[in-house]
């Protein structure tokens, strides 16, 4: 016998004067998850600027928040959902709390609900292990949500950052229609699976490939390989079949942007919609990645052009196109024009 819920009662609220869950998610852009420290007064204060350059903008609770200001940062994300014009720029305003099994949960999600929940998007709920966390924290906004009246429903956002996450990110996906979507956790879920690896995101020097022995017994080419490919692709098969989003997460060698950028641009061509970004100047790479190439662009108009109703076979600059390569063009165009309503500049490049 099955335990899943019957098809009829999946989109009910799940407390009696909550907002009914979103059937579909809103259309949006969210190229980055811009995260904030909002203990931090001086940086507070440059979030109402940060809310015009990025997609969305996240208040962090959870990890790099010290146990003795996670008051002082919960305090700082109320004010921030108070000040900051987060909807004439059409920008997201999202929370990062703490982990369930913490003792700064339960105030976290209280608080920003039932005082900043008409503001919040979405909830980003870090160390989700399995759909039994998303339950919970489903039921708990839901009877909040209707305790303060909140118009609109607040989505839900899991960190994929242990092994038992990735083992169950199926789950995970499906078990609610609050979800919005996942992004990968590599600091945590590196720990988690004992990698034996520091960085946070993207390769490591001893993780590679090398040719076979050379006769002439020159050095041995080698590359790099991605350590991420297996979960980002899992995360992706399973946002896709959930119909959320998936999202890179965070690339901590601030530095380094020329990796950061390639690491995006991976997860970009995966499938994923966005990055988390932890420093400014990785606003504008995530903003340039996550926003479709214009050559391709211009190829996929060219392919629905010629395929006005996506179907049979054509020849276009000796490629040949058919009713799969129409979707894959679909899936190019629909995002540039997304993207295009926020950026003039890339709506010219586009041509629309
Ligand atoms: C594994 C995980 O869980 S990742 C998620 C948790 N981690 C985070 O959220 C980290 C968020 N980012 C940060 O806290 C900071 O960017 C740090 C600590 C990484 C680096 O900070 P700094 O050393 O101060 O960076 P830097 O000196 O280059 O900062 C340049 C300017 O940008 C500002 N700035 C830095 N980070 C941010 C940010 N995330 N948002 C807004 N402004 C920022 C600084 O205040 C500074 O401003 P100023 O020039 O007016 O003084
Ligand atoms: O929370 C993010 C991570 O990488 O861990
Ligand atoms: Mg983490």
């Amino acid at each position: 016998m099955s335990i899943s819920k019957p098809p009829r009662s999946f989109f009910k609220p799940l407390a009696i004067g909550a907002p009914a869950p979103f059937r579909e998610l809103p259309t949006r852009v969210e190229r980055m998850i811009h995260f904030v420290p909002p203990h931090i007064e001086k940086v507070r204060a440059k979030s109402g600027d940060i809310a015009k350059q990025a997609d969305v903008v996240l208040a962090n609770l959870e990890d790099a928040i010290p146990s003795d200001a996670k008051e002082a940062a919960r305090a700082g994300a109320l004010d921030m959902a108070e000040n900051i014009d987060f909807s004439s720029t059409g920008t997201g305003f999202w929370a990062r709390v703490n982990c369930l099994n913490s003792p700064w949960f339960l105030d976290d999600v209280t608080e920003l609900v039932t005082k900043a929940g008409n503001k919040l998007d979405v909830i980003m709920l870090p160390k989700v292990e399995g759909p039994w966390d998303i339950h919970y924290a489903d039921q708990l906004i839901a009877q909040l949500e209707a305790k303060a009246s909140i118009k609109r429903p607040i989505m839900l956002h899991a960190i994929l950052e242990t092994a038992e996450g990735v083992q169950n990110v199926e789950q995970i996906c499906l078990a609610s229609p609050r979800m919005h979507g996942i992004s990968l956790g590599p600091a945590d879920l590196a720990a988690s699976r004992a990698m034996k690896t520091t960085r946070v995101g993207g390769g490591h020097p001893f993780y590679k490939v090398i040719e076979d022995p050379r006769s002439d017994d020159a050095p041995r080419a080698a590359a790099q390989q991605d350590l991420w490919h297996y979960t980002v692709s899992k995360m992706v098969d399973a946002c896709c079949t959930a119909g959320i989003k998936p999202f890179y997460g965070p690339f901590a060698d601030i530095a380094d942007v020329e990796a950061c950028e390639q690491q995006f641009r991976n997860a970009f061509l995966m499938g994923c919609a966005g990055t988390w970004s932890l420093h400014p100047k990785q606003i504008d790479i995530a903003k340039r990645v996550f926003s479709p190439d214009v050559d391709e662009v211009l190829f996929a108009k060219k392919i629905l052009a010629a395929m006005p109703d996506g179907t049979g076979v054509h020849m276009i600059d000796g490629k040949m196109q058919d009713d799969a390569t129409w979707k894959q063009a679909k899936v190019m165009v629909d995002l540039a024009r997304q993207v295009a309503e926020k950026d003039p500049d890339l709506a010219s490049a586009y041509e629309f």
